[in-house]
């Protein structure tokens, strides 16, 4: 890969540190697993509204997979669907959703919130009528984080020919992706008179958020800091989904990414009050090395790791995972 695109995809905001910390979290957890609970064969089978998956590992929603490979969002999409799981597709996906949508599913739609409300309908009309089940409304970037590779390597726009194609308005013309620091909690209520998908917010860390998101009426959260790409110095997700699980107790789905790179990671997230997780870059590494099929093999691979470190703590289903499960390193 282009060595500029590659940093696009690993990088983060600031001094990296969020981007580290993700990982570095996980470091100082540690499992404590229950004995002679005859877990025999497990069950990840995931449901999340309605549907059911066949693991709690989700794709997250992540920009430009035509930079990564030449199947682009599709290849991910047939990826997730042989893994039999959702792809969430990014508004900054770089083929139109309704090509992504034949080439896989189940998806759910990413959205940034545009300042243009009747542009912003149509764009969630459209990823509803190619058949995605849920909307993935992003509210950790009210503006666009300070990325300094990026800035350091010039990368400031597509190269000729890749356009986000779902950013095109009925005249053909493409959009540019804009931040709304003005949206508000009343956004969320005028979407919900948009569309009739599940809401779920993408980029909740504070406790205080999730309650209010909960009597807003939103449908799921994602406990997420953009893979350390938008404020530098949030915290890790994983320190902070036990009192987002908590503030929630269970009313919606909490779902959280960021860091997840083993089955064990997948174990502590679930442990410590996940539905389910999402991951981003494994996935981007996994489509740029060998596409659908490297993408299906990754998926089904945490899964496996997931089945394997659950039967050694004690846990047949992922509901069996509790708090309790997960120490703190000393
Ligand atoms: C290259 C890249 C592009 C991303 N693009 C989007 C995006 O378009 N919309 C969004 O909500 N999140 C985006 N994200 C954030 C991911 O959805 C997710 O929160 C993050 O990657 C999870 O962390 P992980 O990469 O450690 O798994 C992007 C992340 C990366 C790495
Ligand atoms: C305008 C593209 C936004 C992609 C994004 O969210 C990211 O790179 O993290």
């Amino acid at each position: 890969m282009n060595p500029v695109h590659a940093d696009f995809f690993a990088g983060g905001a600031g001094a990296e540190r969020t981007l580290r910390g993700n990982l570095a979290a996980f470091d100082r957890l540690r499992i404590v697993p229950r004995v002679l609970r005859a877990t025999g064969d497990r069950d990840l089978r995931t449901t999340l509204f309605g549907a059911g998956l066949a693991t709690p590992i989700l794709v997250a929603p992540t920009a430009f997979h035509l930079l990564a490979h030449p199947g682009g969002e599709a290849a991910t999409a047939q990826g997730a669907a042989a893994a039999g799981t959702v792809m969430v597709v990014s508004m900054a996906a770089t083929q139109p959703v309704e090509v992504i949508a034949r080439a896989g599913g189940p998806l759910w739609f990413q959205l940034y919130p545009q300042p243009d409300p009747g542009f912003t309908a149509s764009v969630v009309k459209r990823a509803e009528a190619a058949g995605c089940r849920a909307l993935v409304v992003t509210v950790d970037s009210p503006v666009f984080g300070r990325r300094e590779r990026d800035l350091r390597n010039g990368f400031t726009e597509l190269p000729a020919g890749l356009v986000c194609e779902n950013m095109r308005d009925d005249t053909g013309r493409v959009r540019d992706i804009a931040m709304d620091a003005t949206a508000g909690w009343d956004r969320i209520g005028w979407l919900r008179t948009v569309t009739g998908l599940p809401i779920l917010l993408k980029g909740v860390l504070h406790p205080a958020d999730a309650r209010l998101a909960v009597e807003h009426g939103v449908d799921g959260l994602i406990v997420s800091n953009h893979g350390g790409r938008q404020l530098d110095g949030a915290i890790a997700t994983i320190d902070a989904l036990p009192a987002v699980a908590e503030a929630v107790a269970k009313r919606i789905p909490v779902l959280v990414d960021g860091g997840i790179r083993r089955g064990t990671d997948v174990l502590i997230a679930l442990a410590r009050g996940a539905d389910a997780v999402l991951v981003g870059r494994p996935v981007l590494d996994a489509l740029a090395a060998g596409g659908a099929t490297a993408v299906r093999d990754r998926l089904r691979e945490l899964t496996a790791e997931l089945d394997h470190a659950m039967a050694l703590a004690g846990a047949r289903r992922p509901d069996d995972l509790t708090p309790d499960l997960v120490a703190v390193a000393g």
